[in-house]
């Protein structure tokens, strides 16, 4: 274990040191040029000093950079100094700099606002006494076990066949292509887990750090329960918002200070400095979340990808269904493909069955159709008198998405949002979940006085309380955002659904993500059909790699896995991605999906970037986009540059939390041609936006996910 570096004693010498200037990264979103930096009088530091630095009448944390080829010094421009610096702490090394330089050049950010946006935001407040303080402290990482002196590796379970495949092939491409990058390709329950823990063994034996990036950690506490376990020796420390200042502070001081063994964490995690880094792994490499969808706007994917081949690391990315992104990348040799097709002790995958809503019993006039059709409930009552656990996934939250007034047309619309609000029956509340708008549930019709207002449509509160009526004493836990509002209860309900305490499990997306349950032999997609028609061309992708792994719930103990099954209520049960599931298909799915990306010129077949700006008024969200884009192609065409420059449309919801949303999207087959356009047209934004007082704001989205 590499020791704590000695607290530089200079910070106190009183003894002046030669002036120099330095150039300063402080967090200024746009401080004129891009890549910027402000200029200093300070001691001699290295690039990737932390410093503090006066700016205004402000005194901010600022970053030592690599210093410009240019004069760092306007004629007759005096200089500030600095007042202080950080230097108990090693400078933050070139492979971080670069990383953070790409990530700003890439996603269209001052580097000030990338490299101080990444960093703790606690580390704002520390001058060089406190920090000195801190890392003296004995056992100051807080919430992270300390580690014993002897590393020590926990039993594990001889690799399956598959899994000693992968890791042969994975240990060659490290030999061959140190910075590669390899997808790993395996079903769900195929062990991916066994094949990180196996991999990160080994860097961790050679000395070395591990970066394990998850989708949400908090969904998913069983990796860093498994991870614990395996390496009870190690030091692990977590990243992610739902850490206190203070924890993530520590945590990322024992990471940068190379005490962490191992680092695992949510998208940010993938900034984490990390001085032996020999490691990274991107879970559920396909998963939105791994796309920063405020300020910089970045993918922790892509970017832990830039790092492997940045630092000569290798990069493993896992999913049962990668994204066709990935997917393209695999197939044209770039990514390394490691296929694993069997579920550990040769477990079946769930048998998919679709039901054909169409062909149900009609409800009786007026009424609203039950939400589980006849069979379905017929498998329900099996897994109830064999004492085994089912599944209910209904991606909708509350009880019912809207109410209606059948007298007058009312409906619970949101007064600020283009959205209906939703019924919470719980608490009696309609509550917008865009704008988080809400208010008590009206008596009577709040146009007309109807005191008949229904609940059209059903969320996970609604199909709870209907399980509950059909199948009385069935033990139901429904998990969903509101259920697991307050701390420690999404634990508490996924024990119960592990110790055997609830017999049908009712949730949202969120308990389909990674659990390792082994009693569910039946999940039940309730209404999985609106995704297949959305605006959004991933909609499709997404809907596929959701019901893969909603169904990767079902049979994970291999003795009921030749009864587990899938159940899909579907009124276009001739869909093709229903056909591709029910042959848990992902490759010809992929390929289809592939063929019409490519025809329509989508991604990855193309790059494309998103301007969306909110404005007080539609008039003024269309003005300001006018004119960008007059700016962007005017820019194509003295460049006679390959890029497309869509009219100005409106988003889905175009009208949120009282502000007017447009977006205007830039499409190219050429990843320089659209970057260049970007870097050339973005410091006219600044300027546009003056003369468009009506804007809120705006902002630049590369690769955005969501259109
Ligand atoms: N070599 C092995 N021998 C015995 N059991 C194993 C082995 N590898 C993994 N397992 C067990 O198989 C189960 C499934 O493994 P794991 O959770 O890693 O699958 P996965 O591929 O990550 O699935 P998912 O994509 O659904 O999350 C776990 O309970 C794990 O402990
Ligand atoms: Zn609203």
């Amino acid at each position: 274990m590499p020791e704590v570096p000695a607290p530089n004693e200079a910070v106190d010498d009183p003894v002046e040191t030669a002036q120099q200037v330095l150039p300063v990264l402080v967090d200024m979103p746009f401080h004129g040029a891009l890549d910027s930096t402000l200029s200093y009088l300070g001691p001699a530091l290295p690039p990737g000093s932390l410093v503090r630095a006066p700016l205004g009448h402000r005194e901010v944390l600022g970053l030592v950079w690599d210093a410009p080829s240019d004069d760092l010094v306007a004629p007759g421009q005096t200089l500030r100094a600095l007042l202080g610096t950080l230097d108990p702490l090693p400078p933050l090394p070139l492979a971080w700099r670069r990383l953070v330089r790409f990530a700003a050049s890439y996603y269209q950010r001052s580097l000030g606002e990338m490299a101080l946006s990444v960093l703790p935001p606690e580390l704002r407040k520390l001058d060089p006494a406190s920090l000195t303080r801190r890392l003296r402290r004995k056992g100051g990482l807080g919430s992270a076990p300390a580690p014993t002196d002897a590393p020590q590796t926990a039993a594990r379970p001889e690799p399956t066949e598959d899994q000693a495949q992968a890791l042969a092939q994975l240990a060659a491409l490290q030999a061959r292509e140190p910075g590669g990058t390899a997808l790993l390709l395996g079903v769900t329950g195929s062990g991916k887990t066994e094949v990180y823990l196996r991999r990160a063994e080994e860097a961790l034996a050679q000395g070395r750090q591990v970066l394990v990036l998850v989708p949400e950690i908090n969904l998913t506490p069983q990796l860093e329960a498994r991870l614990r376990d395996r390496f009870p020796g190690r030091l692990l420390v977590t990243q992610h918002s739902g850490l206190t200042p203070a924890q993530r502070l520590r945590h990322w001081l024992a990471a940068h200070l190379g005490q962490a063994d191992l680092v695992l964490g949510t998208r940010m995690a993938v900034f984490s400095p990390l001085p032996r880094l020999g490691l990274i792994v991107v879970d559920e490499e396909h998963d939105a979340s791994y796309k920063q969808q405020e300020g910089a706007r970045y993918s922790a994917r892509d970017l832990a990808v830039y790092r492997g081949r940045l630092e000569g690391v290798p990069v493993l990315l896992g999913s049962a269904t990668p994204s066709l992104e990935s997917w393209r990348h695999a197939q044209q040799g770039r990514y390394a493909l490691v296929p694993m097709r069997q579920r550990v002790g040769q477990g079946a995958l769930p048998q998919v069955r679709l039901v054909d809503m169409t062909q149900q019993p009609q409800a009786p006039r007026g009424q609203e159709p039950p939400p589980l059709a006849a069979p379905v409930l017929a498998a329900l009552r099996e897994r109830l008198e064999r004492g085994e656990q089912s599944l209910l996934f209904l991606n909708r939250r509350g009880f019912a998405p809207v109410l209606h007034c059948p007298a007058c047309q009312w409906k619970s619309d949101c007064p600020h949002c283009s959205a209906w609000r939703v019924f919470h029956k719980l608490d009696r509340t309609l509550r917008c979940h865009h704008c988080g708008f809400s208010d008590r549930v009206p008596r009577a019709c709040p146009s007309c006085g109807n005191p008949d207002i229904q609940p059209v449509g059903r969320g996970t509160e609604r199909l709870e309380e209907q399980i509950g009526q059909w199948l009385p004493g069935v033990r139901v836990a429904r998990i969903d955002a509101d259920s697991t509002r307050l701390k420690g209860t999404l634990e508490q309900q996924l024990s119960a659904v592990h110790a055997g305490e609830v017999d049908i499990l009712v949730g949202t997306q969120m308990v389909t993500k990674g659990h390792d349950f082994r009693r569910i032999t039946l999940v039940v997609a309730v209404n999985p059909d609106g995704a297949l028609f959305t605006t959004d061309f991933r909609g499709p992708e997404r809907l596929f790699a959701t019901l893969m792994q909603a169904g990767g719930r079902a049979g994970r103990d291999a003795e009921a896995a030749a009864r587990s099954e899938l159940w899909i209520q579907t009124w276009n049960p001739a869909h093709a991605l229903f056909q591709s599931l029910r042959r848990h298909d992902y490759e010809s799915f992929a390929a289809a999906q592939l063929a019409e990306r490519e025809m329509a010129g989508l991604p990855p077949y193309s790059h494309l970037a998103l301007l969306r700006v909110e404005a007080r008024t539609p008039e003024a969200a269309q003005d300001f986009l006018a004119l960008a884009r007059r700016d962007a192609m005017a820019w194509v065409e003295a460049q006679a540059a390959e890029v497309t420059v869509y009219p100005p449309v409106p988003p889905y919801l175009a009208r949120v939390a009282g502000l007017e949303r447009r977006q205007m999207l830039l499409e190219s087959g050429s990843r320089p041609a659209l970057q260049a356009l970007l870097r050339d047209w973005l410091p006219g934004l600044r300027g546009l936006r003056a003369q468009t007082p009506g804007v809120a704001r705006w902002a630049l989205d590369v690769d955005p996910l969501g259109i």
